[in-house]
């Protein structure tokens, strides 16, 4: 049976998303991204699933940096599912908002309800888990007057009260998870892709005027539409910087062997992350 791991433990988002895409699988939940990327590229399982972007708060940059600089897995499929942020807290909890002295989550479940800490529970300490479900996991086994942020399922599986629902400061919150493998083929997922995608990485040569601008041309003269275009530090010093180049079309072999030899002519370093299906899913 295929082996899929995840950022666990129960009840984290993560967990929802492969509920919710995968049928007859066999799961198992780490502590960190880190943990569940190294694991797919030692073959210890087949299948990673790892959180990369959020609506509200944006790329989860760990995921992105795990992926380029320590440990380069094919991008084979991406998950989006709708997110909704819950105040979590023991049933037994009958006290005031105001009252409670901690919020624990992942830090970007936290900065999805920020609006709602600051006005309803402005003199609450956050803490920072490694996941939402491991903050739920805490307020289980505490006494004292702690919240979690998280998931129904994290609510069912740790036996916690929903106190408030809907914490999350915008509607519209959704968050991007990529289904890493070796084996393209081993991740049937049970629904149909809405689109397909592919992600490239790209390093420009150095700092001179226009740099991006060429970059970017060689996609706009093919009419090649881009949905994501981020940086993030190549970690050898200020403002050197690669670029994640999300085109929103299947690898082709006319288009991208011509944008790559374009990019490369012009001194980039180019590699292809995935090209891969998009599943846009309801819990
Ligand atoms: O902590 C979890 O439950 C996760 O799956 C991680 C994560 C994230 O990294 O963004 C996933 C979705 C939500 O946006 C909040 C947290």
């Amino acid at each position: 049976m295929v082996k899929i791991g995840y950022l666990g433990p129960r009840g984290t988002f993560t967990k929802l998303a492969v509920d919710t895409a995968f049928n007859g699988v066999d799961t198992q939940s780490f502590t960190t991204i880190p943990e569940c990327i190294d694991a797919v590229f030692h073959d210890q399982i087949d299948v990673g699933v790892v959180p990369l972007e959020n609506a509200i708060e944006g790329t989860v940059q760990l995921t992105v940096d795990y992926l380029v600089h320590q440990a380069r897995l094919p991008i084979v499929a991406e998950i989006v599912v709708p997110i909704q942020q819950h105040l979590l807290v023991s049933p037994d909890f009958s006290k005031d908002l105001t009252e409670v002295s901690n919020v624990y989550s992942h830090s970007h479940a936290i900065a999805q309800c920020h609006q709602f800490l600051h006005l309803h529970m402005p003199e609450a300490a956050f803490n920072f888990t490694s996941s939402t479900g491991k903050a739920a996991e805490i307020v289980s086994n505490s006494e004292q007057e702690i919240a979690a942020i998280g998931n129904t399922l994290a609510a069912k599986e740790y036996g916690l009260k929903i106190y408030k629902e809907n914490i999350h400061d915008y509607p519209n919150n959704h968050t991007r998870f990529l289904v890493l493998a070796k084996d393209k083929n081993i991740a049937a997922i049970k629904h149909e892709a809405e689109t397909e995608k592919t992600s490239m990485l790209i390093t420009l040569p150095s700092d001179y005027a226009g740099a991006l601008h060429q970059v970017l041309a060689a996609f706009a003269w093919r009419k090649m539409n881009l949905s994501k275009i981020e940086s993030r530090p190549m970690k050898t010093g200020l403002g050197n910087y690669f670029f994640i180049v999300d085109v929103n079309q299947p690898y082709d072999e006319v288009l991208f062997p011509g944008v790559k030899a374009e990019l490369e002519a012009l001194g980039c370093n180019v590699t292809i992350l995935g090209t891969y299906p998009v599943y846009q899913m309801d819990l």
